[in-house]
């Protein structure tokens, strides 16, 4: 049989279209946009991301906006799903949308892409891509944006499902507290109410449609950090895997012309002094817990950056009687890399607790959904790097809040000395994973593997 010279093989391929399908909420929007900037630049390839009309204003008229060249382009279908802005306040309503009303205009969408897409790209959440793809003999990669622990929590939870011997209620199972050389998550440990577990426990189900359809997974975690779960999963799942992690838009942070005014806020303020305080994107917490909160930072006597889109808080003096400052968004990232930031205060949602592992600063967890609670397990148990804002059978008061934050603050504490000396380990790792030779690296294997297809 005739040989082909490299070079012949190369000279071969043309240029491979990437459609990329992002499920429309930050915590999962964010990682794919930081995919979509890797991708961009790269030759041979074009992206073209498919959002709502709504992503589309939202992710032009942020402070740090795309930043895409011209291999990346943004595309959008109209509104059909209930704002972002308020799919906190009914989430299986918006899951059911994105779950029957997204598939129809997005494949209109891909069908109407000149040049057509090769590939697609999908969150791993995205069931309906499978068919879209299989119509149109696309081959679908799926992209997870929580934590190597968690997909292999879940693959347990599967697996004993599959078994018939997942109890209707496993809290106080003992079978289910630990997961085999997974040493903190546990099945147990995903929150929720009874009528929300049955559906997401049939929701979560269909995540697996990429174990066996997809042509290949993308993480967003990084080999280092969660190295005894990526070895379960790869010998369990036998597709390729690339975790190009940490997918946060550091790439982002040297490319900004006029920072926003809490910066100055920020540069007044001694180093590691301020705890930067974000519960998120998704979930409101009920206005007393927040009360207990803000009242808390205030009795603290610390300074604070707090997200909240609630306009009472956001006055431009600050909290009344406080050192804080209340903003209703902001460049998280570039926040937590201020040296004056000291803290986070964080839901640990599985975005920002990679933003902060790689910004080197410890964490005050306050998981308050799902994946997050064994997030904070990672945190706190695992890595050392946190504390909880407050224990199981405590509630959640100004006064505690207050006593919590004070010693987490105090640098000259001991216990917070050694936490600040592991995050910055934490910080040195996160960094070797993507400089030169680290695995976030194993995006150049994803894309060989990609472009092949072009060839
Ligand atoms: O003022 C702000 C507040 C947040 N962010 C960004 O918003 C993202 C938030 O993501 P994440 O921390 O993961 O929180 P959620 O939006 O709550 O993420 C959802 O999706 C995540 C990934 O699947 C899950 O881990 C979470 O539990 C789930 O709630 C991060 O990149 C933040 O940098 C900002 O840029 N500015």
């Amino acid at each position: 049989m005739d040989s082909i010279h490299p070079t012949e093989a190369a000279a071969a391929c043309r240029t491979c279209h990437i459609a990329a399908i992002p499920y429309p909420g930050r915590g999962h929007m964010n990682p794919m946009m930081n995919l979509c900037r890797l991708l961009d630049g790269r030759d041979n390839i074009t992206v073209t991301v498919i959002v709502t009309d709504e992503w589309l204003n939202l992710l032009s008229s942020e402070t740090s906006p795309p930043n895409l060249k011209s291999n990346v382009q943004l595309r959008s279908i109209p509104n059909v799903l209930p704002s972002e802005r308020s799919r906190g306040d009914n989430y299986t309503e918006f899951m059911n949308a994105v779950f029957t009303k997204m598939s129809e205009p997005v494949g209109c969408l891909l069908d109407g892409l000149d040049p057509p897409a090769d590939v697609v790209v999908a969150d791993a959440l995205l069931l309906w891509v499978v068919d879209l793809c299989k119509q149109r003999n696309l081959p679908v990669v799926a992209l997870w944006t929580e934590s190597a622990s968690v997909l292999w929590a879940l693959n347990t939870f599967e697996r004993l499902h599959a078994a018939g011997q997942l109890p209707a209620d496993f809290s106080g199972h003992k079978a289910l507290a630990y997961l085999p050389n997974v040493s903190t998550p546990r099945l147990a440990n995903f929150q929720m109410g009874a009528t929300d577990f049955d559906i997401l426990r049939s929701f979560v189900r269909k995540y697996y449609w990429f174990r066996t359809t997809a042509h290949s997974l993308i993480m967003s975690s990084f080999d280092e950090l969660e190295s005894s779960a990526m070895d379960e999963i790869r010998s369990e799942f036998s597709l390729p895997i690339y975790q190009v992690g940490p997918l946060i838009p550091h790439m982002l942070l040297p490319a900004i012309p006029s920072l926003p005014d809490y910066f100055s806020w920020l540069d007044s303020r001694p180093k590691s002094s301020v705890l930067y305080v974000s519960l998120g994107s998704f979930l409101p917490i009920s206005a007393s817990q927040m009360d207990e909160i803000v009242a808390g930072l205030a009795g603290s006597g610390i300074p604070f950056l707090l997200v909240s889109r609630d306009s009472k808080l956001c006055r431009p003096d600050g909290v009344e009687g406080s050192a804080g400052l209340v903003v209703p968004w902001c460049d998280q990232l570039r926040v937590l890399r201020h040296p004056s930031v000291g803290g986070f205060l964080t839901h640990c949602g599985w975005n920002s607790t990679l933003e902060a592992l790689y910004a080197g600063v410890p964490m005050i967890a306050f998981p308050l959904f799902w994946d997050q609670e064994p997030n904070s397990k990672l945190v706190v148990e695992e890595w050392g790097i946190g504390r909880r804002l407050k224990d199981k059978d405590e509630n959640l008061t100004s006064e505690l809040t207050a006593s919590k934050v004070k010693r987490f603050m105090d640098l000259d504490d001991e216990e917070s000395k050694c936490m600040r000396d592991r995050s910055e380990k934490m910080k040195e790792i996160c960094w070797e994973a993507l400089n030169a030779g680290g695995s976030s690296q194993n995006l150049q294997g994803f894309l060989d593997q990609i472009t092949n297809k072009c060839c």
